[in-house]
């Protein structure tokens, strides 16, 4: 590769639209209503090569779209999108040789077949080198801790080793981007440590940059430098982990210590809350909204009433924020 290459984002999308044609029967004579349904709806941005990111939203919000445009599964409507500096869908062979997916409700691996036998197939379908293919398949089946289940028939495998084998597919022939929807969905927490510790490492010593769909705060926590948040098939967030609660809204928490017992502390600021009230109104906790005020006034606000002897500020709960990402009604 290129210096050029290099430095060439991994996946650049502008403007991406996907849009689908749906027909559905209503009326008294029910007639056949065709409906668009703009499942990526101009969606542009850029993923730098080694970096981690988190893909997020509701049920619906345009993720599993995006993901099949950016492997060549679906011809985008409008828009261009690049992975690994080719076009998908015209370049998709050489792209599987540069990309590596794991769908959790989908296999790439042989039911039927004892496990090892998968990873020969899928060797001889990358065209590795015999030797190359045999020292990854070691080097990955130590690292997933698989060996117990090399010549187990893939049917009988448990959930959190068949999804290990699935990365390890997805990974054998050594790819510059791997993509995973829900890669720890269902797994137990020892098996989604390892899967998190697998890929933590794959990163830091290959360079391979992740991309992954996730309903997991851990996956986020522990993997990614960077969240991308879908709605309706919009990007309505680039940006940190911990950026991410004060843009979907969430609450930050003003905890005063009050030097006297105090009455409940209503009558506050537009957009703070009396959450609770302790040991006689000696401790409050109040939450309060960046978007409509600061800690600062609110501070004012209490000293205007009572004596502050100390205070702390909770910062939002993100495994509530991820979770309101994907509650929220579509
Ligand atoms: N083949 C299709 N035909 C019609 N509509 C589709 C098709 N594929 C997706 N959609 C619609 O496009 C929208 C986005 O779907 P998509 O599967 O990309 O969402 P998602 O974020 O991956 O959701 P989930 O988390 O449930 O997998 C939804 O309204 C979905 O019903």
């Amino acid at each position: 590769m290129d210096e050029h290459a290099n430095r060439e984002p991994i996946i650049d999308i502008d403007d991406l639209t996907r849009q689908f044609t749906v027909y559905r029967k209503s009326g008294k004579r029910w007639r056949r209503h065709r409906d668009t349904i703009t499942a990526v709806d101009r969606m542009s941005f850029r993923i730098e090569r080694g970096s981690a990111v988190g893909y997020i939203g509701a049920n619906g919000a345009g993720k599993s779209t995006t993901i099949k445009m950016l492997t060549g599964i679906l011809v985008p409507t409008t828009g261009s999108v690049r992975t690994c500096g080719l076009e998908p869908v015209r370049q998709r062979k050489e792209l599987a040789s540069r990309i590596g997916v794991v769908f959790g409700q989908r296999s790439q691996l042989w039911w039927d077949l004892p496990l090892h036998e998968s990873f020969s197939i899928l060797a001889a379908i990358h065209r590795l080198d015999p030797d190359v293919a045999d020292k990854r398949t070691h080097e990955l089946v130590d690292q997933l801790e698989m060996g117990d289940t090399l010549d187990t028939p893939v049917r009988q495998l448990s959930l959190g080793q068949r999804m290990r084998a699935e990365v390890a597919a997805a990974l054998l022939h050594s790819p510059e981007l791997v993509i995973l929807d829900e890669p720890t969905i269902g797994l137990d927490v020892l098996s989604k440590q390892r899967l998190r510790e697998f890929l933590r490492a794959e990163r830091i010593e290959r360079g391979t940059t992740l991309l992954l769909t996730t309903h997991d705060m851990g996956d986020i926590e522990r993997l990614c430098d960077r969240v991308l948040v879908v709605d309706y098939g919009r990007l309505v967030y680039d940006g940190s982990l911990t950026g991410l609660g004060a843009t979907v809204g969430a609450r930050r928490v003003l905890v005063v210590d009050l030097a006297a017992p105090t009455p409940d502390l209503d009558d506050l600021p537009c957009g703070a809350q009396l959450l609770s009230s302790e040991a006689g109104g000696m401790r409050q906790r109040l939450a309060f909204d960046a978007e409509h005020t600061t800690a600062a006034a609110l501070l004012a606000a209490v000293s205007d009433r009572a004596q502050v002897r100390d205070l702390s500020i909770e910062e939002p709960d993100i495994e509530d924020v991820v979770r309101r990402i994907y509650e929220s009604t579509r």
